[in-house]
């Protein structure tokens, strides 16, 4: 679970100071899939990034399977970011030498695991993942053989492999077509709900919606509604 209690993030700004989030609280809870949505510079990226714990609120808290992140040094962030979030980027950002396992492969070794797991239970769990993201049988391309949407399944496998509470997802669809950005919001629905990751996703795309569990509209760095599938 991740919560975002009552949090103000604001920039230098010349001599005064802008505010980009401004006393939101959101909340993302196990096997929900939540999009952040609103107009170009209403402090998405900024919500995204304070969950990221990449930076530290001005007020309020960042609090990561009941750990406040905000008294936290960097080291300790860093640590908690490594151990229980996910990030997938606008962009995948695959390494272009290495295959879809070995990307995953790789990650699991900076996360320590392929020291403390044996090789092939690591290969077992990257092949797994692969699998629920529909690359099983691409496992072996590099990302030039990948089209855009099969690479960001990578990034999203990869951005699971060290099992992360929670999950955080920035415009995935902005560079595809929307039948595969359609995907996409499909698949991360999906694995939200069965890995019971609370997942936070920032989107410009209204036409994705239907994908989404909740939604928070953020305009002026405020968080304006809330809308639940469930209400
Ligand atoms: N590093 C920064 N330094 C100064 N101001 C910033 C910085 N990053 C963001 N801002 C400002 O904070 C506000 C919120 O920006 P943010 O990027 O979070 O919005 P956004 O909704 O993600 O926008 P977009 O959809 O265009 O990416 C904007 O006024 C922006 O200009």
């Amino acid at each position: 679970m991740i919560l975002l209690d009552d949090v103000t993030l604001t920039y230098p700004d010349g001599e005064a100071r802008v505010t980009a989030v401004d006393h939101v609280t959101l909340e993302g809870r196990p096997g929900v899939l939540t999009g952040i949505t609103g107009p170009s510079g209403s402090g998405k990226s900024s919500l995204l990034a304070l969950a990221a714990t990449l930076v530290r609120p001005d007020s309020g808290r960042v609090v990561i399977d009941g750990v406040d992140a905000s008294g936290l040094d960097a080291a300790a962030r860093t640590t908690l970011r490594r151990e229980r979030i996910g990030i997938v980027f606008q962009q995948p950002q695959l390494l272009p030498a290495l295959t879809a396992r070995e990307q995953l492969c790789v990650m699991a070794e900076l996360e320590g695991r392929g020291r403390r797991a044996r090789r092939a239970t690591v290969r077992a769990r990257v092949d797994e993942l692969l699998d629920a993201v529909g690359l099983a049988a691409q496992a072996d391309r590099r990302p030039a053989g990948l089209s855009g949407g099969q690479r960001q399944r990578v990034a999203i496998a990869r951005a699971l492999v060290h099992e992360p509470r929670v999950l955080l997802v920035d415009e995935p669809t902005s560079a595809l077509d929307s039948a595969r950005g359609a995907e996409i919001m499909a698949l991360l629905s999906r694995l939200a709900r069965e890995r019971r990751t609370a997942t936070l996703l920032v989107t410009h795309d209204v036409a994705h919606a239907d994908a989404l569990d909740e939604t928070v509209n953020v305009v002026d760095g405020r968080a304006t509604s809330l809308t639940s599938r469930s209400c």
